[in-house]
């Protein structure tokens, strides 16, 4: 089984402009609202390529409970733990010239939530892979899934983390099946600027030495390249009209894990990453099965040499 864990969800809300102005009144055009935060993005991509997953995390207040509500209408499989505080509600603008995430930090948790939550990683078996994505919420402190984690390896299961910053270093050690840090969280953590995917090959190589598996570099219309012990491949940008991005980078480690997890081949599996984040990027929200197909046609992956 794949489990999701998104600490932190977030109902978002999506507002569509033409231009917008800080400091004046903005009026919308097209509105929409989503369950959104990174794991549930993930299980909902999961879902639309047939493979299972159990999305787990806190969820709490109206926004929570719309989320649940949306995950059960569409047979996705959740087991979230109730919790007093509100889910937050996360605002992305998007005008002709970009695109613009207002996140909020998050709510308060209690002792007897976390405890609650805790027991669910007390039954895995060495079979599931579990995807941590996403930030903290306050409570839960820093080295919250450096406890996780501890608990994935004590059962003999895999993880992949799909964080950034130290984070995502501090889970190294233990070997992460999977990260995908896109480009400028590549740069920010080595303190480097990148201006061609040469200069990016040093860097994917490195994680692999700190401990992961495999790595993924997402470059937005750029492409991504994929890391593994034997090989880095590249797959070119496919072109096409973006609609929402928010959710491409959960929707490329989706699909990397549904084909991983049935073929255990890291190349095709990268394949099925980029038809997501490409097919997930050029929709509104999720893409239709039929849509993700086409984009899979065309996805170009060559060997880096
Ligand atoms: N504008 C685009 N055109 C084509 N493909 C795109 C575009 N944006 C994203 N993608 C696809 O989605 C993948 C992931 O995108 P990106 O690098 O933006 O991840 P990310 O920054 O983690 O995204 P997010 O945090 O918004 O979920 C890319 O590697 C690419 O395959
Ligand atoms: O604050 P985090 O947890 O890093 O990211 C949260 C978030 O931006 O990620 C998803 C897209 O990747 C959205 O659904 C959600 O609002």
């Amino acid at each position: 089984m794949i489990y999701t864990v998104t600490l932190n969800p977030a109902l978002d809300y999506f507002m569509n402009y033409e231009s917008l102005s800080l400091g004046e009144v903005n009026r919308t055009g097209k509105t929409q609202i989503s369950a959104g935060g990174k794991g549930i993005m993930e299980s909902r991509m999961l879902s639309l390529l047939g493979a299972e997953s159990k999305a787990l995390g806190f969820l709490g207040g109206f926004s929570g409970q719309y989320i649940k509500d949306f995950l059960n209408e569409n047979q996705i499989d959740s087991d979230f733990t109730e919790i007093a505080d509100l889910t937050r509600i996360n605002v992305k603008l998007k005008s002709q010239e970009n695109e613009t995430s207002l996140d909020a930090t998050g709510p308060k948790l209690e002792e007897k939530e976390i405890k609650h939550f805790l027991e669910k990683f007390n039954h895995l078996t060495p079979n599931d892979i579990v995807v941590f994505a996403g930030t903290i919420p306050k409570t839960l402190g820093e080295d919250f899934y450096e406890r996780l984690i501890e608990k994935v390896q004590d059962c003999g299961a895999t993880f992949v983390m799909d964080v950034d910053g130290q984070k995502l270093l501090d889970s190294l050690p233990a070997h992460p099946l999977l990260i995908k840090p896109n480009r400028e969280e590549l740069e920010a953590i080595f303190g480097t600027s990148f201006e061609n995917n040469e200069q990016i090959i040093p860097y994917g190589k490195k994680l692999l030495d700190m401990g992961a598996q495999n790595v993924i570099v997402s470059m937005a219309g750029d492409g991504a390249l994929l890391f593994t012990n034997e090989k880095v491949y590249f797959a070119q940008g496919i072109k096409g009209e973006l609609k929402n991005s928010i959710g491409a980078g959960d929707s490329t480690v989706a699909g990397f894990l549904a084909e991983y997890s049935q073929s255990k081949d890291p190349l095709l599996a990268f394949r099925q990453a980029i038809a997501c984040g490409t097919s997930k990027a050029f929709s509104d929200d999720m893409p239709s099965r039929a849509f993700l197909e086409d984009i899979y046609k065309k996805v170009n992956i060559s060997e880096v040499k």
